[in-house]
């Protein structure tokens, strides 16, 4: 038996929902959990060198049980249920290419999803790439793009570095990091997928017949669709016969309003409608839907557009014109739904389909366009997924193959897209304010500056920026050693640095400090706490925002990007579950796969003495397998034995003596720690259930971001035009205005984007509006 697993929390008919609003959200998981660590070494202090470890890679564990079914009336196209076998998991996703072969147009997307287990990927290092040999396609932009590597996205982050390095020079690579400020689309009568400015193929068709009988007179011909319509459908038609620049410029003006293709466009919509594969890269909000919209409404079939997470594809569905007619598929529709878009297909109305990558595992799903048009483009979004380096790496990507793509529903033409997340240059504007407001009053006269921002790697670049330009600066961050990170505090607290720049790691309790953010904060809360650490001495302090529209559509990217599918949620129930008869009531673990660091010991135990000691001692050493000197044992097993119900114990335990100088250890595969109170009846339901509580976390932040958002572009407008009366900037207008705003925000209820969901309420049933 199967079950879809969309990536969805909510329901999502043919006519998209126009509140945004979210519903309460559900109570929270069953399980209760605790952090951890798992497998831990002691070694005696006579150890005296201090050693740096690394943690034994995570193996794939294999499951024995398999997980339940959905019953079949519940979903209409259902796909197989996820097994808890992880062994999977850590499979195939990215071929890196040596990059001095010459490869073959369709190499890089073909590899890209090969995912067979030969392909198996190779971390970067360890795969050196030689030297550009260049003389490819490949298009790259100038200029500048603001990469943003969090703590969180680091990985994704490095997965599409070393995705854009190894792809650099691949003939059907089409790369640009250049920015360009996102332009507004025009006002179309519509914004809905489903507005009707019907262009199908039925109704093209038709008229191609009408206009061929009536001598290609017809070409400006005017009906109650409009003229928009009519124009556009005999330029997709000069497209169709010759996709010369001129034809898809006028196309692109009549469809979207824009006079000219950004960088990197032109080329990708060029080589899908010539029915060549490509991996587009481009920068976040640079217009890659656009690619593949053009390209869609060119091409005869319908155009299938694999999203990781049905937010995402709602927020595309919308954001296609009103002549592109679109749908999604997914696992809430009802069998009425379902039918309705498949109806809607066969008929040629439907020109753009969205759907899961899990759809493809479902034969059903995958036999469906035996009775539709063909379909003629397969656009893979989001395609880092794909590659297990990646921050959401999706398994479910990895299936899709092309072989898979081709093999059953017969297309050639794949278009993989991506972002870029380059951290070789900041935003340049920013950057550029920056610099001018450090080389300014009031704030060369302050002696601490906090400069937040969001991600890692922005701090270290930012900090060797301003060095570079004499302002000494230091980052700070989770990343950098605890030792370097407690002098950089002491030194900016006794005024030796003056600039700190800093992630959200910095700057609890610290006073007197004026406080510049450099990216847009998340959401309000992040803000005022942040600049709730300027002015604490009853000083004055200044606190500064510098934000651009590119920030916020990164951090908004983001933010969807950090969503969960059923499918993930579903494998790691099986996996957490698939045991669960001899552990109920245990604590168990799941190993990440993580390094841990070696801790230095100050004087020597011997391990017999510290077992006459303490029971808890005892019972570790027992339990522990003698491993080059070391004591190597299992945390949740000592736990267990001891009776202890909760690793936590354990791990301050261990604290305790390694603070004491009893013990040095080391933290082999850190873990997150659970104890199973109830297994689920059903596994489906509690996957949905989950899911949804994960999308509506999801689209809380997002809310969230969006009120920062607002409230700082209000803010900035305000004291723009405040400027422009007064002739002359005045800051308490601006201070005013946020102050408003932000007061709003925390005391006005419909104000308040949402609380985010820290319960998830068992069997709720509701819908989810998006
Ligand atoms: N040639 C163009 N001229 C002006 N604006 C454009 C052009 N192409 C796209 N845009 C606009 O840029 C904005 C961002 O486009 P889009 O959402 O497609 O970006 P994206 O690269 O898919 O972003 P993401 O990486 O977040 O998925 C949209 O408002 C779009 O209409």
């Amino acid at each position: 038996m199967e079950t879809d697993s969309d990536s969805e929390g909510s329901h999502i008919s043919a006519t998209l929902p126009r509140d945004a609003t979210p519903p309460q959200p559900p109570p929270p998981p069953l399980l209760s959990s605790n952090k951890v660590r798992v497998e831990a070494t002691i070694s005696s202090r006579s150890n005296t060198t201090s050693k740096l470890k690394r943690a034994s890679k995570q193996k794939p564990l294999k499951s024995k049980n398999e997980t339940k079914t959905k019953p079949a009336e519940e979903d209409p196209l259902p796909i197989p249920i996820p097994s808890a076998d992880f062994s999977i998991l850590p499979g195939s996703s990215v071929k890196i290419h040596n990059r001095s072969n010459s490869i073959s147009m369709h190499s890089s997307v073909e590899n890209l999803m090969q995912g067979s287990e030969e392909n198996t990927m190779h971390p970067a290092p360890s795969t050196p790439l030689p030297e550009s040999t260049g003389g490819s396609d490949c298009v790259e932009g100038e200029g500048t793009f603001a990469g943003y590597v969090s703590p969180e996205a680091n990985s994704r982050t490095a997965h599409v570095n070393n995705l854009t390095k190894s792809m650099g020079t691949l003939p059907n690579l089409i790369r640009s990091i250049a920015h360009q400020p996102p332009a507004k689309r025009p006002k179309s009568a519509g914004e809905g997928n489903f507005v009707r400015l019907n262009i199908n193929e039925n109704l093209y068709r038709k008229r191609k017949a009408k206009s061929k009988t009536e001598g290609e007179a017809d070409t400006n011909a005017c009906d109650e669709d409009g003229l928009v319509v009519d124009t556009s459908q005999q330029q997709e038609r000069y497209v169709r016969d010759e996709s010369s620049d001129e034809n898809l410029t006028k196309l692109l003006k009549l469809t979207h309003g824009y006079e000219s293709f950004r960088e990197g466009q032109l080329e990708a919509i060029k080589q899908g409608v010539a029915g060549r594969s490509v991996m587009l890269v481009l920068p976040t909000g640079f217009g890659k839907s656009l690619c593949y919209q053009l390209a869609a409404l060119i091409l005869p079939g319908i155009t299938l557009v694999v999203s990781p997470l049905v937010a995402l594809m709602v927020d595309q569905l919308r954001q296609l014109p009103p002549m592109i007619q679109g749908a999604l598929l997914c696992s809430n529709h009802t069998s009425e739904e379902a039918s309705m878009t498949l109806q809607q297909l066969r008929e040629g109305a439907i020109k753009v389909l969205f759907v899961s990558p899990e759809r493809f595992l479902n034969a059903q799903f995958m036999s469906m366009f035996q009775t539709t048009p063909p379909i003629s483009f397969v656009v893979v979004d989001e395609a880092h997924c794909l590659s297990e380096w990646s921050h959401n790496f999706r398994p479910s990507y990895l299936r899709l193959k092309t072989s898979l793509i081709r093999a059953r529903l017969n297309v050639d033409c794949i278009l993989a897209m991506t972002a870029t997340a380059t951290i070789k240059t900041l935003n340049v504007v920013i950057l550029k304010d920056l610099l001018m407001l450090m080389k300014s009053t009031p704030l060369t006269e302050v002696r601490n500056i906090i400069i937040h921002c969001k991600f890692q790697s922005e701090t270290d670049l930012l900090s060797k920026h301003l060095c570079d330009n004499n302002i000494s600066a230091k980052s700070y961050h989770s990343g950098i050693p605890v030792k370097v990170r407690s002098r950089t505090q002491e030194r900016f607290c006794s005024n030796k640095i003056r600039v700190v720049v800093a992630t959200v790691a910095f700057g609890m309790g610290l006073d007197k400090s004026d406080v510049i953010h450099y990216s847009l904060p998340e959401n309000l809360e992040e803000y005022v706490q942040e600049t709730g650490r300027a002015g604490r001495d009853g000083g004055l302090s200044y606190c500064h925002l510098l934000f651009d529209e590119l920030t916020y559509f990164k951090l908004h990217s983001f933010l969807y990007s950090d969503g969960v599918d059923e499918y993930a949620v579903n494998r790691l129930l099986g996996q957490i579950f698939s045991n669960s008869m001899n552990l109920h009531g245990k604590i168990c673990s799941l190993v990440k796969e993580t390094a841990s660091r070696k801790l230095d010991m100050k004087e020597q135990t011997s391990p017999e003495l510290l077992a006459a000691k303490d029971t808890l001692a005892a019972t570790m050493l027992k339990k522990s397998e003698i491993k080059q000197g070391n004591y190597t044992f299992d945390m949740p097993s000592v736990a267990n034995s001891v009776g202890i119900t909760s690793v936590d114990i354990l791990s301050n335990w261990l604290q305790r003596l390694k603070s004491q100088g009893e013990i040095t250890f080391e933290v082999k595969e850190p873990a997150f720690c659970f104890t199973i109170v109830k297994k689920p009846e059903d596994f489906c339901c509690l996957a949905t259930h989950v899911t949804r509580w994960l999308s509506e976390v999801e689209n809380c932040k997002v809310r969230k971001l969006d009120a920062m958002f607002n409230a700082a572009t209000f803010a900035a407008t305000f004291a723009a035009k405040a400027c422009t009366k007064m002739d002359g900037c005045s800051g308490s207008q601006h201070t005013q205005c946020l102050q408003m705003k932000i007061l709003d925000y925390f005391t006005k209820d419909e104000n308040a984007p949402c609380e985010f969901p820290t319960k998830m309420e068992h069997g709720r049933q509701s819908k989810e509006k998006l």
